[in-house]
């Protein structure tokens, strides 16, 4: 399968507030697969997120979507290539969780044009895969966090990007809500999307992930197939806790 929606990211170097954040990485996140970002608080996940979507720029090097630098695109381009889904969705957007979701649609749309059929069909699937097409007309403010969660994750689907980028989206989600995400992630990368998750549930990363990468103290510790970075020798050097994952790897399980 061709490649084209790869994310590449080459002797990466962030700095900020006088002191490096990320250094040395090189890491290939390819199309058809979901990948986790793994590592203990403070490692630099979302710094890394951050910069493969293009919200900030490297001090050094950089993370290229089909041989162009993220950092460098124009805003309606990048938009229309990656989602992002945040860590943290405000309760204070004065919007309902309807025309939040109806905001992925936007990098498809003139500029005062109104939505069309297919923008409004984009939403209302998007609304109806998390089930939230219930309380489309809810505002954000009255919605509980995984349901604002939800929604977070709704507008990144209406937004039909190739690449799509998420921190931490199980969070606030309740059990079967975090295994459908994971679910509707293996089904995106299997209709060819780039999906690219920051976790902090290794047991959840053993399951579903293809690829994992594991970050500490800014730097990448190992990246590669899941199963031969989620060792317990490596996951003890790193997370300093004993971790045995009661899920082998999902590459084991389907050898
Ligand atoms: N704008 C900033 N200025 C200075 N330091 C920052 C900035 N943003 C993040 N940091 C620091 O960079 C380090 C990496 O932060 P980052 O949020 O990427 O970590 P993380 O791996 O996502 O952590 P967590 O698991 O706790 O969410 C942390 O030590 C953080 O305090």
């Amino acid at each position: 399968m061709p490649d084209t929606h790869a994310l590449k990211v080459r002797d990466l170097a962030y700095h900020a507030a006088g002191r490096p954040l990320l250094q040395d990485i090189c890491l290939d996140l390819p199309a058809s697969r979901v990948s986790a970002l793994l590592g203990p608080n403070g490692a630099g996940k979302t710094t890394l997120l951050r910069l493969l979507a293009g919200l900030a720029a490297p001090s050094r090097g950089a993370a290229r979507l089909a041989g162009q630098c993220v950092s460098r695109m124009d805003a309606r381009r990048r938009a229309r290539l990656i989602a992002w889904v945040p860590q943290h969705l405000p309760a204070d957007i004065p919007l309902t969780a309807g025309e939040f979701v109806a905001l992925g649609r936007m990098p498809h749309q003139g500029a005062f044009a109104r939505p069309s059929p297919a923008d409004k069909t984009a939403t209302q699937e998007a609304l109806a895969i998390v089930e939230m097409e219930a309380h489309a007309a809810k505002r954000l403010d009255a919605l509980s966090g995984g349901e604002r969660q939800r929604v977070a994750i709704a507008r990144a689907l209406a937004q039909q990007a190739p690449v799509i980028l998420l921190d931490e989206p199980t969070n606030h989600l309740d059990l079967r809500h975090q295994h459908r995400l994971q679910l509707l992630l293996r089904e995106l990368a299997a209709q060819g999307k780039t999906v690219v998750q920051v976790l902090h549930d290794l047991a959840l990363a053993a399951e579903y992930a293809d690829q994992a990468a594991l970050l500490n103290a800014g730097r990448l510790e190992a990246a590669g197939n899941a199963r031969e970075v989620l060792t317990p020798e490596r996951l003890l050097a790193v997370y300093r806790w004993p971790v045995r994952l009661a899920h082998p790897p999902r590459q084991a399980r389907a050898a």
